[in-house]
């Protein structure tokens, strides 16, 4: 939007088949500074009027979609500065008078308040559980204990859900941090857990964002120095980095993707002037329409209770989110 030219095509069939599978960004957008600031907006704006878009679906995280909504408050004050600098013809502000923006949520996080899930998170679920199932050979073989960390430099969605579905002893998130000392809490555990079964492999997940109760960040060399030093194991730390973002996406994210798709086109053919913009959400299994800002507002809350130390909340706010509607 903000550079035009070549970078505004229209879509096909030809062009937006047999890309279902990629991950990734396939049109080639990316971040972008000067979105951030009126100037890199007017540019979109004069691009997009230009061609006569006024539906917007943007995808991205909180960052995205907040930019999405400001740019859409400013829509008219934009095209009114493009008029009166001769930019665009007066007509366009009758013919592209109002603008409609549709959210989707994708991010590997699942950071975001109001979905369930974002796009994106489940195939980097099944990216880290192939790669945890590889490390468990070495592991098992070598009885080694392994410490891994997992994405999510806020959020411990998937930390916490690549535990589970790997039986790891321990996992430490940024949004529930241990109470107490947790590296004596971890040995004590540990204790306990090779009580009942002796052959047990452990694994430790810590999230990149890991915390304790006073905001030191506990990271994968400070677990494996407690490991080793106080319970005399063998331990090794593996980051698995970018290898979670990668790849191929999974069965359940092309759906979701294709079914938020389809409700964002039948969102933006639903808007009227006055209709609020909105986020596509997936609600238990229902994908559903959830007013944009409101979701932002809540996600940005997450963030400032967790300055704020208060985990309480922070927990309250990563379940589900009835309470803001
Ligand atoms: N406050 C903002 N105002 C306008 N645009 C923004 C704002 N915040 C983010 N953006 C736009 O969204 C892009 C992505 O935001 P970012 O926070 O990096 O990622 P995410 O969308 O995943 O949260 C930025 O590069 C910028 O173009
Ligand atoms: O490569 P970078 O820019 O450090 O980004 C890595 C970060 O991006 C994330 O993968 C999230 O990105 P998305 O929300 O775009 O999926 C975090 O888990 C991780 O901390």
């Amino acid at each position: 939007m903000v550079d035009g030219g070549d970078n505004i095509v229209l879509a096909t069939w030809g062009s937006t088949s047999n890309i279902i599978h990629i991950g990734g960004t396939n049109i080639g957008s990316a971040r972008c500074t000067d979105f951030k600031d009126r100037p890199g907006r007017l540019r979109a704006a004069k691009n997009l009027t230009r061609h006569g878009i006024t539906n917007l679906i943007a995808i991205g995280g909180d960052g995205s979609l907040t930019g999405a909504n400001i740019f859409r408050q400013e829509w008219p004050s934009l095209l009114r500065e493009l008029v009166d600098k001769g930019e665009i013809p007066a007509d366009k502000m009758q013919c592209c008078a109002h603008l409609n923006i549709v959210g989707l949520v994708g991010s590997i996080d699942n950071d975001f308040c109001g979905t369930d899930m974002t796009i994106g998170v489940d195939s980097a679920l099944h990216r880290i559980t192939e790669a945890v199932d590889k490390i468990l050979t070495t592991a098992v073989s070598h009885k080694r204990a392994f410490v891994l960390e997992i994405m999510g430099r806020m959020c411990g969605y998937l930390p916490l859900v690549a535990g589970i579905s790997s039986e790891a002893t321990t996992i430490f998130i940024p949004e529930d941090p241990p109470q107490g000392d947790w590296r004596q809490s971890l040995c004590d555990h540990i204790r306990e857990r090779s009580k009942s079964d002796a052959r047990r492999t452990h694994l430790v997940l810590v999230a990149e964002g890991a915390i304790d109760r006073m905001g030191n960040s506990i990271r994968c060399v400070d677990v494996q120095r407690v490991l080793t030093e106080r319970m005399n194991m063998d331990v090794r730390v593996t980051v698995l980095g970018h290898v979670q973002r990668g790849g191929k996406a999974s069965a359940f994210d092309r759906i979701i993707a294709t079914r938020m798709g389809t409700e964002a086109v039948f969102a933006l053919m639903d808007a009227k002037p006055d209709t609020p913009a909105c986020v596509i959400c997936l609600d238990g299994m229902d994908i559903v329409r959830t007013p944009l800002m409101k979701a932002v507002e809540a996600t940005k809350m997450v963030g400032h209770k967790m300055n704020e130390q208060n985990f309480e909340e922070v927990v309250r706010l990563r379940g589900r989110w009835g309470h803001f509607l």
